[in-house]
């Protein structure tokens, strides 16, 4: 698809990583002024030049990630995509800070208290001046250009997310759901997002 040319990225540095998911390579950029990238990839099995590669794009859930919040499904994605990664011995995950569909976790927990008071995901939001998703994928398409990905197999449930990685450039051949096992406690998510986010769940 044509679409703008997403910003340069390089890789900056990559170790490896042993995890409670098994053992993995993680890998720091710079953008082209050299300036650090919060934004990190988590790899194994031998991806430069590869095609098809089984990529998973996450946006980063402090409450759900790091505490373990049943409020959402991120942290049961997380693991499954390392889960996966890991037994498929090969496969891309991407960690992008792009907090609270990018609204960052002070807001975040702003939407959080409006949902308590039962707005839903997307009312919260707007009801705060946002739109319902900030996220953009140039800088998740430079990662997967630096990293010599020919093509990605994207895990998702979102078709926003395909269509912003192809618009900067990455050959998505195929979208393949991510799909938690629903709890009581995210369940109003989960419906919201399927019937005003456009997720395919
Ligand atoms: N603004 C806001 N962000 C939230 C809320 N709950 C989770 N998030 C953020 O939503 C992001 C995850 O997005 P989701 O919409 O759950 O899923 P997705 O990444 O679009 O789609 P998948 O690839 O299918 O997981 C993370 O950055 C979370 O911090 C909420 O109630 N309000
Ligand atoms: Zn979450």
């Amino acid at each position: 698809m044509a679409g703008a040319t997403p910003p340069i990225v390089r890789v900056y540095a990559r170790a490896r990583l042993p995890s409670r998911h098994g053992t993995f390579e993680v890998v720091s950029f710079t953008d082209s002024e050299g300036a650090r990238l919060d934004d990190v990839a988590i790899i194994r099995g031998d991806i430069a030049g590869a095609t098809a590669v089984p990529t998973r794009v996450h946006s980063e859930c402090l409450t759900g990630d790091v505490f373990g919040s049943l409020r959402c499904d991120c942290r049961d994605q997380l693991e499954l995509a390392l889960d996966r990664v890991a037994a498929d011995n090969f496969g891309l995950i991407l960690y992008m800070r792009q907090e609270g569909r990018g609204i960052g976790i002070a807001e975040k927990v702003r939407a959080y208290e409006l949902q308590d008071a039962g707005y839903d995901t997307l009312e919260a939001n707007l009801h705060l001046g946002f739109d319902g998703d900030l996220r953009h994928y140039d800088i998740a398409a430079a990662m997967i250009h630096a990293l010599e990905v020919q093509s990605i197999v994207l895990h998702t449930n979102n078709p926003l997310k395909v269509e912003g990685l192809e618009a900067n450039g990455v050959e998505v051949v195929a979208r393949e759901a991510i799909l938690s096992e629903p709890r009581d406690e995210n369940v109003r998510y989960l419906r919201t997002k399927k019937a005003k986010m456009g997720h395919e769940l």
